[in-house]
């Protein structure tokens, strides 16, 4: 009998966000890709010994990346496109970059993830989220028919590193099946699927290759395995296994699967010619029994018990009473985190300023592993080895159940005391907009934007210091309000119909509110990596939420007193502020989310009571927030709408409430959007060339909509001409009479010379459509 502790992969960003700084230097040109190499090459060995010191039986390898794994995995198997080929050999940095970020040539400030250039500069790869988390992947691109040839060998040169420098590990490689699922073809109606006997061939010389330098087990990611799946999608697990299998026999596959239960995929999953198979026990702690009875006893199961997306120390005891039965029936078990841990910030050592209570209850990325290691010693040797542990890691249970800070009676009472007529607006859309009409005076095809403008480096670096302590209070005010009236007095000139403040007070449209809310507590150096270079510090929902003042209602009120234009009161809705948060998980979801619908609704209430005549609730996460299997989909739906309109219904008919959402797949949940029943929604359209809107278009969606008429992510200038065509083109599909005007998203990763040309050429496209379209 052996219990050994296998990790699937670490963050690979650093402790200090070591490689956001290399990267950006490199991007910025201001330093050699040398530098940028021994960078990671250090970050790499750092992070193996970490592992090896806490205990760690499997360490991986190839869990780093520069950018993204994804992307990785297309460079290793030679999915390039022709226009990066163009720019340098196949498996060179350039050309990797390219397809990360496009040419422009960016600098560290660049946040251009898909900008389509002019002068021939070429496009990014379009980018999505990773599944259910705040990851972002570069989609892979491929094309009907095309070949694929063994590109990268970066797998084999870093399990060679991690040898020579006296690791054995494991390497991680994307699934085949996996990679061709997240796949994308320009060409309409072509399925990425059909590629896989071409793709094949590549993955068995991949393995051959890490066997030949010694590798004896390959971790392989498919998480496809917990999507809703067809039989053809099954089959190709199937064909792509058996043959792998048959091809390199003396490698042994250990399948992950993670962020759900295997569920009607089982059979198929443990059917498969593997050698191991881990699965989600934390997301999915219920298969766990159907995964005993089914698995042939000869099969390496790797445990995902520690969770690997949120921050919450582990129950040990709970833990033992679950697996020592499990160990003592199957020989041989791995135990391991859930998923990677690329989506846990790293360690909690360096958060030294958190309330030593709430501390007590967390664990990062090198504590979840030290949990890992003091569980197999309990598993293998008996509970009495780590009484001490387990005494202590029970005491910081209790603490966290019993705890007052964790439950706060009023809000308890005020959730349950929360009617219908909460989540209803006064007054139906019809009557509604007729008094918001009267009152705002606006033209047709109103403009606006969307909240941020630029995060210039100034203005962080403004915040940096008086975070430091180096900028007072006073001095700092000053510095916002001066930005705030800049923005505000430019708006004003160029001729915009609906003003923001800007947002320049806030450091992140989610960490900004959780600062100010009971119940949320913040970090230092807790970053988790969102996209790229790019990282977001997601704050930590422990208690009980509500809101101890106003958040917003001085800015916005300082930002109203300067114009007599409309300014948008500028919110995050709760659904969006949970799934950016670490959530309590002693808790269900749904009832954390209505207390902060419930805080934020105060806030939409008091910026009401200022004098607000339009309130913006943004919802950027809530498609994100959808379940991955289609049966779950309703119930969230349910509560998440309705949380939103608790959030938006506070208010009296002829307040106008607007909301926002980017990553806009939502043909399929166009009734939950409608039932959100905001006065105004904004999307992101201008990368579907309003394809989208057809969607609103058969649902007959009544209320009023501002179609993104220019991809922000973008540092290119979109003409006017683009831009009319566009609200033209929009205008055929919904009535003119509902359409707003303004860009995709928030510019806050964008830079003045880009925003202010865009904005004034949209401004002209308003006026050309009003025209055209009036
Ligand atoms: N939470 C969240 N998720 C989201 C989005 C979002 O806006 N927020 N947008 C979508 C895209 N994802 C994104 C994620 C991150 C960033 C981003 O720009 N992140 C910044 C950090 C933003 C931040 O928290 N800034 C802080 C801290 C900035 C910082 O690093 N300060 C330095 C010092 C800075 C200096 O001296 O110049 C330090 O603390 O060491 C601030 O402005 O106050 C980065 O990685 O660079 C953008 C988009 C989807 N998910
Ligand atoms: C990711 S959605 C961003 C909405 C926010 N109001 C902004 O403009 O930045
Ligand atoms: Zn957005």
């Amino acid at each position: 009998m052996s219990v050994t502790v296998a990790n699937l992969g670490f963050p690979r960003i650093g402790p200090r966000r070591e490689l956001k700084t290399a990267l950006e230097s490199y991007w910025a040109a201001k330093t050699h890709k040398a530098a940028l190499l021994e960078t990671a090459a250090g970050l790499r060995a750092a992070t193996w010994a970490r592992q090896r010191a806490l205990g760690v039986d499997v360490i991986p390898s190839n869990d780093f990346s520069f950018y993204d794994q994804v992307l990785d995995t297309s460079v290793m198997v030679g999915a390039i496109p022709d226009i990066y080929r163009a720019l340098g050999a196949a498996d060179s940095l350039d050309v990797y970059f390219a397809m990360a970020r496009g040419t422009q040539t960016g600098t560290a400030d660049e946040s251009c993830s898909h900008g389509h250039g002019k002068g021939g500069d070429v496009p990014a790869l379009e980018m999505t989220k990773w599944f259910d988390t705040n990851y972002h992947y570069m989609v892979p691109e491929v094309t009907p028919g095309q070949s694929f040839q063994l590109t990268s060998t970066k797998a084999i040169d870093e399990y060679r590193e991690a040898k020579a420098l006296g690791y054995r590990t494991r390497p991680v490689i994307l699934g085949p099946v996996t990679w061709l699922l997240l796949a994308k073809s320009k060409q309409n109606g072509f399925d990425p699927l059909t590629l896989l006997p071409n793709l094949l061939p590549v993955y068995a010389e991949l393995l051959r290759r890490l066997r030949d330098a010694g590798a004896d087990w390959v971790q392989i990611d498919e998480p496809a395995l917990v999507l809703d799946l067809d039989d053809r999608a099954r089959g190709a697990f199937a064909t792509a296994y058996i043959m792998l299998a048959h091809t390199v026999p003396d490698v042994k596959l250990m399948l992950a699967t993670y962020f759900g239960p295997l569920g009607d995929n089982l059979a198929t999953a443990v059917g498969l010619p593997i050698a191991g198979l881990h699965i989600d026990l934390v997301r999915a702690p219920e298969q766990l029994d159907e995964v005993l009875a089914k698995a042939p006893p000869e099969l390496l199961l790797s445990l995902g018990v520690i969770d690997g997306r949120n921050v919450w120390k582990a129950n040990l005891t709970a833990l033992l009473d679950r697996y020592e039965p499990i160990v003592k029936l199957r020989r041989n078990v791995q135990i391991a985190p859930s998923c990677s841990l690329l989506h846990t910030p790293i360690d909690l050592a360096l958060e030294t300023k958190l309330d030593v209570q709430v501390r007590d209850w967390l664990s990062f990325a090198v504590q979840k592993l030290e949990e890992l290691s003091i569980l197999r010693l309990g598993l293998a040797d008996g509970r009495y080895v780590i009484s001490d542990e387990l005494a202590a890691n029970a005491d910081s249970i209790t603490s966290r159940r019993t705890s007052s800070l964790t439950n706060d009676r009023r809000v308890r009472a005020r959730v349950s005391a929360v009617t219908a007529d909460w989540a209803r607006r006064a007054v139906p859309f019809g009557e509604r907009i007729k008094l918001q009409r009267s009152i705002l005076n606006l033209p047709p095809l109103p403009t606006t934007t969307i909240g941020s403008f630029p995060q210039t480096a100034e203005v962080r670096k403004a915040r940096a210091a008086h975070g430091k302590g180096a900028l007072d209070h006073a001095a700092y005010k000053q510095f916002l309000q001066e930005e705030t009236e800049r923005a505000i007095r430019w708006q004003e000139e160029i001729g915009l119909d609906v003003l923001v403040h800007g947002e320049f007070e806030r450091n992140d449209m989610v960490q900004y509110f959780g600062e100010q809310l009971a119940g949320f507590t913040f970090t230092k150096a807790a970053w988790v990596q969102s996209y790229g270079s790019r990282c977001v510090r997601p704050p930590i929902i422990y208690g009980d939420v509500s809101r101890p003042k106003p958040m917003t209602v001085d800015w916005w009120a300082y930002a109203q007193g300067l114009t007599t234009r409309p300014m948008k009161g500028m919110l995050t809705g709760p659904v969006t502020i949970l799934q950016w948060s670490f959530v309590r998980d002693d808790q269900p979801r749904e009832q954390t989310c209505r207390q902060i619908a419930l805080a934020i609704r105060d806030e939409v209430v008091d910026l009401e009571a200022a004098g607000a005549k339009i309130i913006q609730i943004d919802e950027a996460a809530l498609r994100e927030g959808l379940p991955l299997r289609r049966a779950d989909w309703q119930p969230y739906l349910d509560w998440a709408v309705e949380c939103f309109r608790i959030t938006a219904s506070g208010v009296k008919p002829e307040t106008q409430i607007h909301t926002h959402m980017c990553y806009s797949e939502f043909n399929d949940i166009i009734a939950a959007i409608g039932a959100m029943d905001a006065d105004v929604i904004s999307i992101e359209t201008a990368r579907s060339k309003m394809e989208l809107l057809d969607a609103f278009a058969t649902y007959r969606y009544p209320n009023e909509i501002g179609p993104g008429v220019y991809d922000i992510h973008a540092p290119r200038i979109p003409t006017v001409d683009e831009m009319q065509q566009l609200l033209i083109k929009a205008g055929g599909r919904l009535s003119s009479g509902q359409l707003w005007v303004n860009p995709d998203c928030g510019l806050k990763t964008r830079k003045w010379e880009e925003v202010k040309p865009a904005l004034i050429n949209m401004i002209d496209a308003a006026k050309g459509a009003r025209v055209a379209l009036g």
